[in-house]
């Protein structure tokens, strides 16, 4: 057993409220198996161990501050400096808990950090794939919040033991700054604050995150005692943002706004946890140390999924906002435009990948008698049959486009030139023998077919497209007859 003598009479493990600065606290040890002293570096800056004759304690690597006690009945004494008026407790555990404690300690830590790290570049390639800035805060986001954890659990101390760098308070503080920021940011882009808030309240957020910031920056360099009033401010400031942030929330699910629901679920979590840590002491040891930490994997989860729902969410709107300036109004096809931008890039591909060029070049024979005799209405029925067939006689990956008025082009990229011919001639056929119904009428349609197959990479689409043109052309000119032959029945 040990139990603290000075400055309170304590059993070791409970909590004893240090002072400012340099202080001495006396333990008096019973110690029957090697055991091990240790506490936490959040709030201490040095500490060391002493005996009565002024002998120091070598300490142990670790995340916590430890040291060996052994076997005996005797007094130490622990010299410590504080850098916050808090609470510490002082643990003493046999060397075989302590050491099976630190593992355990080791692995959740790493776990956490390598979960985060994970997510963090997932959401920022994800980001990236859509060129959307906004989700590279969520990176930073979560890889603050990491770099918070470790640095507050000490994590690094087994490898830089000492570091003030690495146990600063003021260095801690500088992360759950940045931690707040791009938090606040990445909300902000992800339930599209900007439409869902007026700008006051926005703007007050925004301030108030640049404001911890701020506070986070300028207590690493003023004096000490000024450090920790700004330190009290920030936690104040960062507690009105998270209220902010659950409001904002809660308003962006009533409007439903999408993902809102999962931010708001990590929210919450993160929330609970934070209350609950306190209660969980009594229930489990495991739990209160690592709820927190728990809690933010799970949030860093949350938000990760709701970022990748939100890139999907942009992506398909993106796509369909692109299909509407590139469809063709009145036949499932691409418009002209949209049939040029995407032919382009077939073109491209095949200069770089090969194979074979067909490109098709379909004017339907004397459409104007249709609208003249049957109507407009049924004349845009026709356009729109002819076009759905072409699209059966096409492959998934080729471009089937109405260039104007009653002319339809198809570009394949093909891997051989029989592929290529094989087409060519599926659309020949059909056209050979046609006759498509539009309500109760059968209207027999011909059409000029010109194509042009090529293996030489392109790099003129519009030449391409006029050498077609001219072989349709010739085509009709050769079957053009002078006396008009459509033989539309009702
Ligand atoms: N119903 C309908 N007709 C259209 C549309 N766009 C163009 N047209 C008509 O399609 C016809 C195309 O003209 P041409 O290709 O010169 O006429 P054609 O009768 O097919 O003559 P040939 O091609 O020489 O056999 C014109 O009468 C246009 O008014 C449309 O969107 N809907």
């Amino acid at each position: 057993t040990c139990t603290i003598a000075e400055p309170v009479q304590i059993e070791a493990g409970q909590p004893v409220k240090l002072k400012l600065g340099e202080q001495r606290l006396t333990l008096q040890c019973n110690i029957e198996e090697v055991s091990v002293l240790h506490f936490p570096m959040d709030i201490v800056s040095q500490a060391a161990l002493v005996d009565e004759t002024g002998q120091v304690f070598a300490p142990l690597r670790g995340a916590r501050k430890s040291f060996v006690l052994p076997i005996g009945n005797y007094t130490v004494f622990l010299d410590i400096t504080a850098s916050r008026a808090r609470y510490l407790s002082p643990q003493v555990d046999t060397a075989a808990t302590a050491q099976f404690r630190n593992s355990i300690h080791l692995i959740m830590m790493s776990l956490f950090t390598g979960f985060c790290v994970a997510l963090a570049l997932y959401v920022g390639m994800l980001g990236r794939s859509i060129k959307n800035t906004g989700f590279y805060a969520y990176s930073a986001y979560i890889t603050c919040a990491a770099t918070f954890f470790v640095l507050q659990e000490g994590v690094l101390n087994a490898v830089l033991p000492y570091s003030v760098l690495l146990n600063s308070i003021e260095n801690k503080l500088l992360f759950a700054g940045l931690t707040v920021v791009t938090a606040q940011r990445f909300i902000d882009r992800l339930l599209d604050f900007p439409t869902l808030l007026k700008p006051w309240p926005r703007n007050l957020l925004n301030v108030s995150a640049l404001g911890v910031l701020m506070l986070a920056v300028v207590q690493l360099i003023v004096p000490f005692t000024f450090s920790i009033v700004l330190s009290q401010i920030m936690g104040t400031l960062t507690l009105m943002i998270i209220v902010g942030i659950i409001l904002a929330t809660v308003l962006a699910v009533k409007q439903q706004v999408h993902c809102a629901r999962l931010v708001l679920l990590a929210l919450c979590i993160m929330f609970v946890a934070m209350v609950l840590r306190v209660y969980l002491h009594e229930l489990s040891p495991f739990l209160h140390r690592y709820a927190l930490i728990i809690a933010v994997a799970i949030e860093a989860l949350i938000l990760a999924v709701a970022a990748a729902e939100k890139v999907k969410r942009l992506d398909e709107d993106k796509n369909r906002a692109y299909r509407r300036a590139s469809m063709d109004p009145l036949c499932p096809v691409l418009n002209r435009r949209g049939w040029e931008t995407a032919a382009q890039s077939v073109l491209d591909t095949h200069r770089t990948d090969g194979g074979y060029l067909c490109l098709i070049f379909i004017d339907l024979d004397k459409f104007k008698q249709i609208n003249d005799t049957l109507g407009h209405a049924t004349g845009d029925q026709t356009l729109a049959i002819v076009a759905q067939i072409l699209n059966h006689l096409c492959r998934q990956q080729d471009l089937v486009g109405r260039y104007g008025g009653d002319e339809f082009v198809v570009l394949a990229l093909c891997h051989t030139e029989r592929q290529a011919e094989r087409l060519l001639a599926r659309i020949n056929r059909r056209f050979s023998s046609l006759t498509i119904n539009v309500d109760t009428l059968s209207i027999p349609i011909e059409a000029s077919i010109g194509s042009q197959i090529v293996k030489a990479p392109q790099t003129d689409l519009a030449a391409l497209l006029h050498a077609a043109d001219m072989a349709m052309y010739e085509i009709k000119r050769t079957r053009r007859s002078p006396e008009v032959s459509a033989d539309i029945q009702a």
